[in-house]
C-alpha cells in the first residue's frame, strides 16, 4: 500500500493508536437495550478505550438496503415495519464480520443478539473458536423516554454518528460536525414504527437479558462480573 499521500498527522495518530492497543486484553461485549437507549452512542467510546471493533447489525442492514444487495432487498420491508429480520440472516452477517482484522482484539455487538436463538447461535459460533462473551451491558430505559429520543434523532449515514435536535444538536443544523456531510433521519425513527420496534424488543429481546443472567449464574460466575445493568436517570 502506498502511504505517500496519507497526511503525517493521520499516520502518527494511527501509530499511537496501535501502540496503545498492543497491550489491551481481548474483550467480547454485548450491548443490550431498546431503540434509543444509547447503545450506538456509547459504542464508539468503548471501542476506542478497549481497541475493539463495533458491529451494529442495524447499521450493516441499512447499508445493505441502501446498496440494494440481495440481503438488503430481503430485509427492507421487515425493517421498515419495525419487526425483526430472520435469525439466520443476522447470524450470517455477524459470523462474517467478526473475521475482519479490526476485530482481532474482540468486538462490541450493538443490536445483536436480539432473540434467544441468536444468542444460542452466537455462543455456539464462539465456542467453536474457544471464545466466549465477557461482558453484557444492559441499557434499561423506560418506553416513555425513548419516544422523544428516537423521534428527534438525526444520523450521519457514513459513520453511524447520531445527533438529537434537543439533546445533542449538531453545530450546524442538518450537518455532521466532523465531515460536513448532510444528516438524515431513519425511515423507522417515527412514533408509529417505534411502537412495533418496542413491542419486538419486549417480546423477543427481554428474554435475551434473562438468557445471559441465567447463563452467568449457571457458569458459577458472580452475576456482576459479566452482566451489568444501567438505568436511565
Ligand atoms: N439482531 C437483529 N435481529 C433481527 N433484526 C435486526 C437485528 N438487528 C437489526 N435488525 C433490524 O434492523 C432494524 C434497525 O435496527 P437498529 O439499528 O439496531 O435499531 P434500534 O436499536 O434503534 O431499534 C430493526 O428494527 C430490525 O428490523
Amino acid at each position: 500500500m502506498d502511504l505517500t499521500d496519507v497526511p503525517v498527522e493521520q499516520l502518527m495518530k494511527e501509530i499511537e493508536r496501535r501502540l496503545e492497543c498492543q497491550n489491551k486484553p481481548e474483550k467480547r461485549m454485548i450491548l443490550l437495550g431498546p431503540p434509543g437507549s444509547g447503545k450506538g452512542t456509547q459504542s464508539p467510546i468503548i471501542k476506542k478505550d478497549h481497541c475493539l471493533c463495533h458491529l451494529a447489525t442495524g447499521d450493516m442492514l441499512r447499508a445493505a438496503v441502501a446498496a440494494k444487495t440481495p440481503l438488503g432487498i430481503k430485509a427492507k420491508e421487515t425493517m421498515e415495519s419495525g419487526a425483526l429480520v430472520g435469525d439466520d440472516l443476522v447470524v450470517g452477517i455477524i459470523e462474517e464480520a467478526v473475521k475482519k482484522p479490526e476485530c482481532k482484539n474482540g468486538f462490541i455487538l450493538d443490536g445483536f443478539p436480539r432473540t434467544v436463538p441468536q444468542a444460542q447461535m452466537l455462543d455456539k459460533m464462539l465456542a467453536k473458536k474457544g471464545q466466549a462473551i465477557d461482558k453484557v451491558l444492559n441499557f434499561d430505559v423506560p418506553d416513555e423516554v425513548l419516544v422523544e429520543r428516537v423521534t428527534g434523532r438525526w444520523i450521519h449515514a457514513g459513520s453511524g454518528r447520531s445527533y438529537h435536535t434537543k439533546f445533542a444538536p449538531p453545530k450546524v443544523h442538518g450537518i455532521d460536525d466532523l465531515t460536513g456531510e448532510p444528516l438524515m433521519q431513519r425511515k423507522d425513527d417515527n412514533a408509529e414504527t417505534l411502537k412495533s420496534r418496542l413491542a419486538a424488543f419486549h417480546a423477543q429481546t427481554t428474554p435475551v437479558i434473562n438468557y445471559y443472567k441465567d447463563k452467568t449464574q449457571h457458569d458459577f460466575c458472580p452475576l456482576d462480573s459479566v452482566f451489568r445493568s444501567f438505568q436511565a436517570e
